[in-house]
């Protein structure tokens, strides 16, 4: 695990901004895993500001909330315009429907979506002040594969301040499963703010726990972390 601590936020959006082009214009067909959440934003930001070419770039969201239509205010395909995809025209982009009727089915499908593409190249995550990396809470299986998940009560709170009240929040999501995460080629977690102090630290100690999901990562061969303002 390769730990790269930057002076600010700025400065970590663009560190991860240019190592993500930096494998987006080393390839013909890249495929990134992306991430929601308030920490990817600069990067988005800086990658909308760049407007570099993505025209032959697939991406996968790591997971959308259950219930909400993809137009809803704060869905993740909602996120996703807004921060990228406005500004930069991708080849394809694929993000759970946490609509669909059937939604064993819809894990499958994405999963076979992924398979299609033979391997995320890249996958970007944020870290959950209880250790999640998408929507997988602790105690969520090393092995699984797309699912869906009962949020946590803190993850539902931690979320609030984007709906209305915590009754709007979702209560489930679909998210990648840990296997599926641990399948991309390589992985950039963002870690940024002093509220994920006690999450960071806990990672750097080093155990590995399914209590702790992002704790997996040190069994990856090719992680980078970029990290501020967590002292
Ligand atoms: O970046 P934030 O907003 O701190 O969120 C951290 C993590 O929590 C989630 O937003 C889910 O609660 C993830 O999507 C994200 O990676």
């Amino acid at each position: 695990m390769n730990v790269i601590q930057t002076n600010n936020y700025e400065a970590l959006s663009q560190r991860v901004a240019d190592y993500v082009q930096e494998l987006v214009g080393a390839k013909d067909q890249p495929v990134l895993g992306l991430a929601t959440g308030s920490t990817p934003v600069g990067f988005y930001e800086y990658i909308r500001q760049t407007q570099p070419d993505w025209s032959h770039v697939t991406t996968f969201n790591l997971d959308e909330y259950v219930g909400i239509s993809p137009s809803h205010s704060q869905s993740y395909r909602t996120f996703m315009e807004k921060n990228l995809f406005s500004n930069i025209s991708v080849m394809a982009s694929y993000i759970p429907d946490g609509q669909a009727h059937d939604l064993t089915a819809e894990c499958t499908r994405y999963e076979q979506l992924i398979a299609e593409q033979g391997q995320i190249d890249l996958q970007i995550l944020g870290l959950g002040h209880n250790g999640h990396i998408g929507f997988n809470e602790p105690g969520t299986s090393f092995q699984s594969r797309t699912h869906i998940v009962d949020l946590a009560e803190t993850t539902r709170q931690a979320n609030a301040r984007f709906f209305e009240s915590i009754d709007d929040v979702p209560t489930q999501a679909i998210t990648m499963g840990i296997q599926t995460i641990m399948e991309a080629k390589k992985i950039v977690l963002m870690v940024s703010g002093h509220d994920k102090q006690h999450a960071f630290n806990r990672l750097m100690e080093g155990e590995v726990d399914e209590q702790f999901p992002a704790s997996v990562l040190h069994h990856h061969p090719d992680v980078t972390v970029f990290v501020s303002d967590v002292g």
